[in-house]
């Protein structure tokens, strides 16, 4: 222990939240999102996901590397890192976060990744983040709807 911690006692780390996506093409959905993970606490840090892992729906159109440098840049965002390849725990046994931010959307089930936590023996709790609903009528909140428009408007 340093002298200064002993003059103003340990702080405590401070709360990492984790949360996680593919985040191709940005939207308000996504920034709703990340801001509702940052509000769970005091430091962000998301994964976005391999193009390998999106398995449950069309792949993306950009590079992971991309859309890593993309999230980065939000003010919100303390770090975006890339996610592993093969197994989704690597990086939150790294990070050893105090909370995972789950979308409302997402297909993952909450009792399986507590699960699959305490095997591993990691403590941290899993929220849900809410959906964010369309500000105008025109806003759109999802990357399939955008891709979906471009291609009818310019295919
Ligand atoms: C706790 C957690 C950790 C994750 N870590 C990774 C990872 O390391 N690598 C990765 O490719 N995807 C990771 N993912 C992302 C999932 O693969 C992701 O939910 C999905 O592929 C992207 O789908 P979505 O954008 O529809 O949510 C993680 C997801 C969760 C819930
Ligand atoms: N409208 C929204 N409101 C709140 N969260 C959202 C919204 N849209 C996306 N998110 C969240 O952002 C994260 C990353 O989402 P993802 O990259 O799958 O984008 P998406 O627009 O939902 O994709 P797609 O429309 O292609 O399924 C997920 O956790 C998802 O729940």
């Amino acid at each position: 222990m340093t002298r200064s911690d002993a003059d103003e006692g340990v702080r405590s780390a401070p709360q990492t939240v984790v949360a996680q996506g593919t985040f191709d093409i940005l939207h308000p959905g996504h920034v709703h999102y990340l801001e509702q993970a940052a509000a769970m606490g005091e430091r962000l840090v998301v994964i976005v996901a391999r193009k390998s892992n999106v398995d449950h729906k069309e792949r993306p159109i950009c590079s992971a590397r991309q859309r890593r440098d993309v999230v980065d840049a939000l003010e919100v965002v303390d770090e975006a890192i890339l996610g592993h390849e093969e197994d989704i725990f690597v990086p939150i046994e790294e990070l050893e976060p105090d909370v995972i931010a789950l979308g409302h959307d997402q297909h993952h089930d909450d009792e399986a990744i507590e699960a699959e936590l305490a095997r591993r023996g990691i403590t941290c709790e899993v929220e849900r983040a809410d959906p964010r609903e369309p500000a105008h009528d025109d806003e759109l909140l999802s990357t399939r709807l955008i891709v979906d428009r471009i291609l009818k408007r310019r295919g």
